[in-house]
């Protein structure tokens, strides 16, 4: 496979990245995941408008044009022949000796590959289990940053806990998944927590409001409590990875029926046709 790094196709072996890089010692650095669906990028230029967003908002700046950056996706994911996968791609602040603040000359260090990723359809339609942690991470979440060990450890404690996703709160009020979006429906309505530093904005978050508008289907972008959302009729997650995920338990309580909800699996099939229709084969 082709990997990018700073503009530049080059192989897997080719690649150096130094010991000091700021992305590996201190996180520095911001990231996007973008999917392919028939060889097509999916809001490709949702995804690279935030990846500038991001890296502006640690005053990283991105050497390339957005048409430019988007032209290296586009090719980068020719050039492996991904069909149905996903692009990884992140800035580092850059090589410099170790030291916290920013040194004087570096220049970023971007590296995207691509790897071969089915859609989670089984899991999708059987939806998934989901267990409370508490949300100790920093007050940047808006930032899709590097900096994700409070992500990792709560997602590594759902997973030993048999569950798929963390559902993070701080205190009371539910926040967002470890690394996904969530969202109660409740006679009708879609609870979720507005878009704010305490959670990452997601794309798939976007687009599910957008479809939520187009069916009808009223959204509240208010923040619910771990009890409501316990009652909710119906629970879901999304993610650029997992799509729209029904959430059937949380901490081994049913949610609703216990089985994916009617309005989340609705959700699901405009989701996928809007999908074909934006990612013309
Ligand atoms: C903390 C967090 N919240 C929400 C989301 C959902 O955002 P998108 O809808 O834009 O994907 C992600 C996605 N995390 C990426 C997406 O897939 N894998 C990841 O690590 C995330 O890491």
């Amino acid at each position: 496979d082709w990997i990018l790094h700073n503009g530049e196709f080059i192989r897997e072996n080719e690649l150096n990245v130094s010991k000091e890089d700021r992305g590996y010692q201190f996180g520095d650095g911001i990231y996007e995941v973008i999917r392919v669906y028939e060889g097509n990028l999916f809001t490709a230029a949702e995804h690279i408008d935030r990846f500038y967003e991001s890296a502006e908002k640690i005053k990283i700046v991105i050497p390339f044009t957005k048409d430019v950056f988007h032209k290296q996706m586009y090719d980068l994911v020719e050039m492996n022949e991904i069909d149905n996968g996903q692009v990884y791609v992140q800035v580092t602040r850059g090589d410099a000796i170790r030291q916290h603040h920013f040194p004087q000359a570096t220049s970023p260090v971007i590296v995207a590959y691509t790897k071969k990723v089915e859609r989670p359809v089984e899991m999708m339609e059987a939806g998934v289990k989901a267990k409370f942690i508490e949300d100790i991470r920093w007050l940047r979440c808006d930032i899709k940053s590097l900096n994700l060990l409070g992500n990792v450890l709560a997602k590594q404690e759902a997973h030993e806990d048999g569950s798929y996703e963390a559902i993070l709160h701080r205190g009371e009020v539910v926040t967002e998944g470890s690394s996904s979006n969530m969202y109660g429906l409740k006679n009708g309505v879609i609870y979720t927590h507005p878009a704010s530093n305490l959670i990452l904005n997601g794309i798939t978050r976007r687009v599910i409001l957008n479809l939520c508008k187009e069916l009808g289907i009223t959204v509240q972008e208010t923040a619910f409590t771990k009890t409501e959302a316990l009652e909710m009729d119906e629970f879901f997650m999304s993610s650029t990875t997992a799509e729209i995920m029904p959430i059937i338990q949380i901490d081994g309580q049913d949610i609703g029926d216990g089985v994916p909800g009617e309005l989340t699996q609705k959700l699901q099939q405009a989701f996928e046709a809007n999908l074909k229709l934006t990612v013309k084969s």
